[in-house]
């Protein structure tokens, strides 16, 4: 374990230093008695595994929640900071994993919003169109929201900060939504604000990301910081040891795969989105083996969203067999039929899609799993089989909660990816179909969920997993197709598929067909 403080300890002072900070949820510590000191024109990240108490952490730098002990110092004096507003008028500004953008305004005006300035809509238009030049991240102020990418979208949050002129800048898990070439841009742009003098704190689960970009680290566990070192000379795998105090393993492909049949079938869906900013879905087919995982790449808001949809029946096909699941013409089925037939569904958005955020884990599991398990006995709910289902999920996925059976919403977030993945691969669906499986998790746990849907696949089920983590699809996948404007490439065998190609696929270039000898080679049949 180290402690080398700063990487460049000159006679410079700390910005902003967390003395002692301790946050308790009833008998719970989120965050105990931690120290960490942030100094200008640096960039230091903040790493721990799901639950470690990061974001507990930097909300209480920004004036969201108030310690249960210790105090913040700002250039070496005693600060309270009353909420977010008072945040900001010391300089400190954050950048949100989850985007607080609304999709009917234009760029300048959702930034208006953000901004607690006094200056007119046309000075500040002007200032935005002026902060984005300068920092190489264009922006059209007129533009609605709806027509960005995530990524452009990412693009107004951070233009938004910068526009506070900040002396910190928070930034929680930045590059999880954005394409390698737009994290790439970012870098550079932190580069130049850490050049500038400013103190950038950054949380990431992405270690090389971490050592590539950041002078200092600083490690939780449990709520503990664990060590503060200099990230360059750590490599991924002790970082990754520090955080979790054990070794992560690697994932393993499942021997003696067999591809069976078409397990899930789609066949010829073109469909309308049911948002008036959605995305056309136009002559998608696609056959899912038996014993495979087929991955689906691409930039978000391609489709995903539209076609995660009409596979699980939140939205009904135009036809009963534009979707086809085990045999059985399914477009025309709804979810709690869909599951029926064996097929379980994972979306993207963990709260208020994945889960309901006020109800118990249990009540939850009930939610999901009453179709296709034993939880209601001849219409009454079996309380100590819901209870069941959530200590199996917690037990196999190692999920860190305060109490046995709590509201989804005190989970951290990714212990909630967790509990979900886990709870809908736990049931053993002939069929799964997964959006971001891993989003916001850390690197142990990521494994974990991965080896699942591999170790699922092998035991015959039909795999697959919408991702926009290239990495992630070329470790699991057997083959991958990319979405495009709502249409869907032939898939690749994953194999084959280097960056460069998936990267062209992903803008719209011409794709190669996989044959199905490659398929079963690519399987390990
Ligand atoms: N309002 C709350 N009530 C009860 N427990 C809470 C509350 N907020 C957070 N916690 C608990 O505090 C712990 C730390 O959560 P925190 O969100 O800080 O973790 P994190 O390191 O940011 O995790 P992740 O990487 O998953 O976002 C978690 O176990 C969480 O369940």
């Amino acid at each position: 374990m180290t402690d080398q403080g700063p990487a460049n300890p000159s006679a410079r002072a700390p910005l902003l230093q967390a003395i002692g900070i301790t946050k308790r949820y009833g008998t719970f510590l989120a965050n105990d008695d931690v120290s960490i000191d942030l100094y200008p024109g640096e960039i230091h990240a903040l790493l721990g595994e799901n639950g470690a108490g990061k974001s507990t952490l930097v909300k209480t730098m920004y004036g969201l929640i108030q310690p249960s002990a210790g105090e913040l110092r700002w250039l070496g004096e005693k600060i309270e900071l009353s909420g977010p507003s008072d945040a900001r008028a010391r300089g400190i500004a954050m950048v949100f994993q989850h985007f607080s953008l609304f999709d009917n305004l234009t760029v300048a005006e959702n930034v208006a919003l953000g901004l607690d300035g006094k200056e007119t809509f046309a000075a500040m238009s002007a200032r935005l169109a002026q902060v984005s030049r300068d920092y190489g991240l264009p922006l059209d102020p007129r533009r609605e929201v709806w027509r960005l990418s995530v990524g452009e979208r990412q693009r107004i949050e951070i233009v938004r900060a910068l526009m506070q002129n900040p002396k910190l800048l928070i930034l929680d898990e930045p590059t999880a939504v954005l394409t390698p070439q737009e994290a790439d841009l970012l870098f550079t742009v932190l580069d130049r604000l850490k050049g500038e003098g400013r103190a950038l704190l950054y949380i990431s689960h992405k270690l090389d990301e971490v050592k590539r970009l950041c002078d200092t680290a600083t490690i939780l566990r449990g709520g503990k910081k664990i060590a503060t070192c200099n990230p360059r000379s750590e490599t991924a795998a002790s970082m990754a040891r520090m955080m979790v105090g054990a070794e992560i393993g690697e994932v393993k492909a499942t021997t003696a795969r067999a591809v069976t049949i078409p397990r899930l079938l789609i066949r010829d869906l073109s469909m309308a989105p049911d948002d008036p900013h959605g995305t056309y879905l136009r002559n998608i087919s696609l056959e899912v083996f038996g014993g495979e995982i087929l991955g689906i790449a691409g930039v978000a808001g391609n489709g995903q969203d539209e076609f995660f949809s009409a596979l699980s029946g939140e939205r009904l096909a135009p036809y009963e067999d534009n979707v086809i699941i085990d045999g059985e013409a399914a477009g025309n089925l709804s979810v709690t039929q869909r599951r029926k037939l064996g097929a379980a569904f994972v979306p993207e958005e963990r709260l208020g899609h994945g889960t309901a955020p006020r109800m118990k884990l249990s009540e939850n599991a009930l939610l999901t799993g009453h179709a296709a398990s034993h939880m209601v006995n001849h219409g009454f709910i079996d309380r100590p089989a819901t209870l069941k289902a959530v200590d199996t999920t917690t037990k196999t996925f190692d999920v860190r909660k305060a109490k046995r059976d709590p509201e989804a919403a005190s989970l951290s977030g990714g212990n909630l990816q967790k509990f979900i993945v886990g709870r809908e691969i736990l049931r053993e669906p002939g069929v799964l179909v997964v959006s971001q499986p891993t989003w916001g998790v850390d690197a142990g746990a990521a494994a974990v969920i991965r080896q699942a849907l591999v170790d699922l696949s092998g035991r015959g089920s039909a795999v697959l997993v919408i991702s926009q983590d290239l990495d992630e699809l070329a470790e699991i996948s057997d083959r991958i197709a990319v979405m495009f404007h709502g249409t869907l490439s032939e898939p690749v065998v994953a194999a084959n598929a280097t960056r460069e190609k998936l990267g062209l696929l992903m803008g719209g270039a011409a794709p190669e067909t996989a044959t199905v000898e490659e398929v079963s080679h690519a399987a390990g049949a």
